[in-house]
């Protein structure tokens, strides 16, 4: 599990070091272990350390001399270090700094930590542009995965011809924290007004110090970031962490799973309301992924056609009414009418479990609920039974419209975790907003941010293996029925339903071959991440609503 804090936290708890008078000495540790990490990564992609080229960028503040430090440490290596007083910047010599930033071997961010506002100066912004331009990156983007780098690369000796800059994939960027231009609590940047693009220098690796910090988990923070290595520094948080990301090898852990003695209807039983004449695919991957996350029953409630369509495509499926453990609804348009009469009966079931004096009766629960697509629309205020609610960025918009606080779309990518917080008050659900970085937010609590996805996930009909998923999780983890004070474990269970539709396109193509197993799988991909792990390929939704079985049981250690 990776645990994210806020930058607020984090100063707290430096506080007391550094009123003992120890900020010197935290700030040493700090570079130190920063010069450590610069020197493995030009011995890993440069081929050492010694004559190779450095520019480090420090800001004005503790992360500036974090960076100032760490260059006297790299220039005692040997390296060349030029270190640049980034807020000193003239705009005249940005295009010069952009192409010795795209010259060299190793470039090290310390402008803004901690204590930044997101954005660059105009200054500094403008040379990063020249610097991805010389590099041919039209976005802020880390290098050439190293899976690409030819193997044991080495610089010509002296004299021999060899072409400026070094080769594709051989320059490393170390951020300093956090990248700057990222907020370190909410992940946040700003877009440059010019040509859009967000304003931070996209790193490598990111060294942070004493704990993650919660932008480092959110995005676009996250995809700025790279990979991220935590240094010690003798600085303990004893506060809760703001964001929670679930890993691979914690699945395991997170995961229901069937007793021995367990029988179907113990295993837990879905109610699936999806499709429609128009759409009654939707109603076919919602339930095969269901089924492949390894649901007790499933049943079907949809009208014909699309019911048939569901039965042909899986004939373990129960068509019609019944008991059950947690409810599916909204993919593939189904019928409104259906829809709200099951969720005013929910709503009842719910309202029956208070006793007639107010007072929430304990023990009385009712079927948690998944509620995707075509169900969001039909909500318009708090609800009164335990829900997890799926919006992409365009869904929130609309919800948060009928819930009084309109945000556009882009408003809502700008900030994503502001605006599924605020969604998850407004409705008292789960909130799961789709993104390259899912985030799953509740009332009040830690959100959860996954990215084991991959872009090729964005297809058709990807969210409904989603739905799928995290129904069967549900009926699965709530035999019992559940309460608005299950809103963390039911969050903890999207979270998790995240990351295995996310690995599920890892799995289903690794090498575009044989699927991955056990550790292999338990380790995972990471986001962005150049350790020359393999990559993706297209994504059929049918393909990963089958995949999904595989991913579970690779990673339960089936
Ligand atoms: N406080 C501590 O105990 C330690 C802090 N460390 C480092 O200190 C950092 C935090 O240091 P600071 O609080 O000094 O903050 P920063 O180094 O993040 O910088 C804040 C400074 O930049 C200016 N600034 C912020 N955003 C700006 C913007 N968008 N444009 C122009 N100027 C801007 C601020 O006015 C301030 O002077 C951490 O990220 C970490 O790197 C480490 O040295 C370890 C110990
Ligand atoms: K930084």
């Amino acid at each position: 599990m990776r645990r994210g804090y806020t930058a607020a936290d984090v100063r707290a708890a430096e506080r007391p070091l550094l009123d003992r008078g120890l900020g010197e000495t935290l700030m040493a540790r700090a570079a130190y272990a920063l010069a450590q990490v610069c020197l493995r990564e030009l011995r890993e992609h440069a081929g050492g350390a010694y004559g190779r080229r450095a520019v480090v960028l420090a800001g004005p503040g503790n992360n500036g001399g974090d960076a100032r430090i760490a260059a006297g440490h790299l220039a005692r290596a040997g390296v060349g270090v030029e270190l640049v007083d980034a807020l000193a910047l003239d705009a005249a010599d940005a295009p010069a700094l952009g192409r010795r930033l795209a010259d060299a071997e190793l470039v090290v961010d310390g402008v803004f930590g901690t204590g930044a506002r997101p954005g660059l100066p105009a200054a500094l912004a403008s040379a990063v542009a020249h610097w991805r331009e010389a590099r041919g990156q039209r976005e802020p983007g880390r290098n050439t995965p190293a899976a690409d780098v030819p193997a044991g690369h080495r610089r010509g000796p002296e004299g021999t011809a060899r072409r400026r800059g070094p080769r594709p994939g051989t320059q490393r960027v170390i951020a300093v924290d956090i990248p700057s231009g990222v907020d370190g609590t909410d992940g946040t940047t700003r877009s440059d007004a010019a040509d859009g693009l967000p304003e931070y220098i996209a790193a490598d690796v990111t060294v942070t110090f004493a704990e993650e910090k919660a932008g480092l988990l959110l995005p676009p923070g996250r995809v700025a970031a790279g990979r991220v290595e935590v240094a010690d520094i003798g600085v303990e948080i004893d506060t809760a962490p703001d964001v929670l990301s679930l890993e691979p090898a914690d699945l395991a852990g997170v995961w229901p799973t069937p007793a021995q003695t367990a029988h179907k209807y113990s295993r837990g039983v879905l109610g699936l309301l999806a499709g429609s004449a128009e759409y009654p695919g939707a109603a076919i991957l919602t339930a095969t992924a269901a089924l492949s996350t390894g649901v007790g029953m499933l049943r079907v409630l949809t009208a014909e056609p699309a019911r048939t369509a569901v039965l042909q495509a899986c004939p373990e499926t129960v068509p019609g009414e019944g008991r059950v453990q947690a409810w599916a609804l909204g993919p593939g348009a189904p019928e409104p009418e259906r829809m709200q009469a099951i969720m005013h009966q929910i709503a009842a079931d719910a309202a029956g479990s208070t006793a007639q004096d107010g007072s929430a009766r304990p023990g009385s629960r009712v079927p948690p609920a998944v509620l995707d697509a075509a169900a969001l629309d039909l909500l318009d205020g708090p609800l009164a039974f335990p829900a997890v609610l799926t919006p992409h960025a365009g869904e929130l918009s609309r919800l948060l419209g009928r819930l009084g606080e309109p945000a556009a779309r882009e408003e809502i990518e700008a900030a994503p975790v502001r605006y599924a917080r605020r969604a998850a008050e407004l409705t008292a659900a789960v909130v799961l907003l789709k993104g390259a970085v899912t985030l799953v937010a509740v009332p009040s609590g830690p959100v959860f941010a996954q990215s084991a996805g991959t872009p090729w996930l964005a297809t058709a009909g990807s969210g409904d293996v989603l739905t799928g998923i995290i129904g069967a999780a549900l009926a699965a983890g709530f035999l019992e029925g559940a309460s608005h004070e299950d809103l963390p474990r039911m969050a903890e269970l999207a979270a998790a339903a995240a990351e295995i539709h996310g690995l599920s396109a890892w799995h289903h193509h690794p090498d575009g071959g044989s699927p991955r197993r056990g550790r292999e799988l338990r380790q995972g991909p990471q986001l962005g991440h150049e350790a020359g792990h393999r990559r993706p390929g297209p994504v059929r939704a049918r393909d990963l609503a089958w995949a999904v079985r595989d991913t579970l049981s690779g990673l339960l250690g089936a």
